[in-house]
C-alpha cells in the first residue's frame, strides 16, 4: 500500500457517523428486534440513555437500570409522558454494583452490559461472570467493550482511552475471556462489533468489540428463580409504572388526551384560516362569501378526506369540531377502534354540542 496513504489515515481523526455510543445503542435496539425480550436489564447504565430508547420498544414489559453512581442516573429521568400502548412497562433503576447479587435481577431476558467491564477493578471483574451468568443467568447477554487494537487510529491516545478504564483488550484477550465465561455458565457466543475502520486499515477490526451470549439450557423455573434469593442489597432509586390500554381508566386518560389535543389543532387550523380570510378581504364583511361557514383545509389535517358533513364551523363564539374528524385522525382511530367506543370514552368528560356529534369551545375568553 502507497505509505503516504497510511500515514494520512494514522494521524487523521477518527470521526463516527452516527456517533459510535449511538451505533452501540442502535446495536442494542436491534437485538431486541431480534429476540423480542420482554424483560431487559442494562448493566452500568449510567445516565440511562438506552433505557429511555428501549421503553418504545413495543415487546419490552421490565426495563431496569443499575450503576455504582447514583447521581448519574438520576440527572436524566424524563417527566414527559410515555406514549399509552397495548402492553404495560415498568422501569426500574437500582443503586449498586455488578459485583454483587440481588433478586431485583432475577428473571431477565435480556441483560446488556454496555462499555462497562472496562471500568471494574480486578475483584469486580473476577465476580462479574457468576453475578451476570451464573446467578441473573438471562436467555441472551450483550458485553460490549474498547477493541485496544484500534488505539493507534486515535492520534491522542497513549494507553487507554479514558482515565478510569482499568483494562482494555484486544480481540483475542476479550475472546479468550468470553469463551471461558460462556463455556463456564453453558452459553454460546459470538462476536461482533461496531465502528469500522478505514478502509486499508481493517486489519484491527471493530472500534468497539461485541459479545453476543446465548444461554443453551432452557428457561430456568421461577422455582429455580427463588431458590436462588439472596438478600436485597440494591437499593431501588426510581420506580414509574406505565399501566397497559388494556386498564380501560388508563385508555378513557388517553383518549380524553387525544380528543382534546386533536380538536385544539383543528380549532386553531380553523382560526387560522379565518384570520387570512379577515385580511385578505380587508375586513369588509360584504365581500366575504361565507363569512361563518369557513372549512379548514384537508391539508391542515394531514390530507383527510373531510367531507363536507365532518368540517368544523362557527356559530357565534362557539367553534364545533366534528367527532367524525377527530375520529378519523389515527390516534385517535388507532386507541378507540370504533366510533360508538369513542363516543362512550368521551361521554360526561369533554363538552360537546347538544346532538353529541361536535367538541364545542368557546373562544370569548381567548385572545387571538
Ligand atoms: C462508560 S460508562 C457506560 C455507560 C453506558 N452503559 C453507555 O454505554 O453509555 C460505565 C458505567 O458503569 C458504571 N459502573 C462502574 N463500575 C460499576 C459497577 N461495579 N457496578 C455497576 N456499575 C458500574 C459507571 O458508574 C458508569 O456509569
Ligand atoms: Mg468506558
Amino acid at each position: 500500500m502507497d505509505k503516504n496513504f497510511q500515514e494520512k489515515q494514522f494521524t487523521g481523526i477518527i470521526k463516527f457517523t452516527p456517533p459510535l455510543s449511538k451505533q452501540r445503542y442502535q446495536f442494542i435496539k436491534d437485538v431486541v428486534g431480534k429476540y423480542k425480550p420482554k424483560k431487559v436489564a442494562d448493566l452500568g447504565c449510567a445516565d440511562c440513555t438506552l433505557l429511555w430508547m428501549l421503553k418504545f420498544c413495543p415487546c419490552i414489559e421490565v426495563l431496569a437500570g443499575l450503576d455504582i453512581c447514583a447521581s448519574v442516573m438520576q440527572q436524566n429521568i424524563p417527566s414527559y409522558y410515555l406514549q399509552p400502548s397495548e402492553r404495560s412497562l415498568t422501569i426500574t433503576l437500582h443503586h449498586g454494583s455488578v459485583a454483587y447479587k440481588d433478586p431485583s435481577m432475577l428473571d431477565f431476558d435480556l441483560v446488556t452490559c454496555i462499555e462497562l467491564i472496562e471500568h471494574l477493578e480486578e475483584p469486580e471483574l473476577k465476580k462479574f461472570p457468576e453475578v451476570v451468568f451464573g446467578f441473573m443467568a438471562p436467555s441472551i447477554v450483550v458485553i460490549s467493550t474498547p477493541n485496544s487494537e484500534f488505539n493507534p487510529l486515535f492520534p491522542r491516545v497513549k494507553l487507554l482511552r479514558h482515565p478510569d478504564h482499568k483494562f482494555e483488550w484486544t480481540r483475542a484477550q476479550f475472546q479468550s475471556w468470553a469463551l471461558e465465561t460462556a463455556r463456564c455458565y453453558d452459553y454460546s457466543v459470538e462476536f461482533t462489533g461496531v465502528g469500522h475502520p478505514p478502509t486499508g486499515m481493517e486489519n484491527v477490526g471493530f472500534c468497539t468489540q461485541i459479545g453476543v451470549f446465548v444461554r443453551k439450557y432452557p428457561q430456568t423455573s421461577e422455582f429455580a428463580q427463588s431458590e436462588k434469593s439472596t438478600e436485597a442489597v440494591y437499593k431501588t432509586v426510581f420506580k414509574a409504572v406505565y399501566p397497559s390500554l388494556k386498564d380501560e381508566k388508563y385508555l378513557q386518560n388517553a383518549v380524553i388526551s387525544e380528543v382534546v389535543f386533536t380538536a385544539q389543532i383543528i380549532k386553531q387550523s380553523l382560526l387560522d384560516r379565518l384570520m387570512l380570510e379577515h385580511e385578505k378581504y380587508n375586513d369588509d364583511p360584504t365581500e366575504r362569501k361565507s363569512e361563518f361557514q369557513p372549512s379548514v383545509n384537508s391539508e391542515d389535517l394531514g390530507n383527510l378526506d373531510v367531507e363536507k358533513s365532518t368540517e368544523p364551523y362557527v356559530n357565534g363564539n362557539v367553534i364545533y369540531i366534528p367527532l367524525r374528524t377527530i375520529f378519523s385522525f389515527p390516534k385517535v382511530n388507532q386507541l378507540c377502534g370504533t366510533f360508538e367506543k369513542l363516543r362512550k370514552l368521551i361521554a360526561g368528560k369533554v363538552t360537546l354540542s347538544s346532538d353529541g356529534s361536535a367538541v364545542m369551545f368557546n373562544t370569548e375568553h381567548e385572545n387571538h
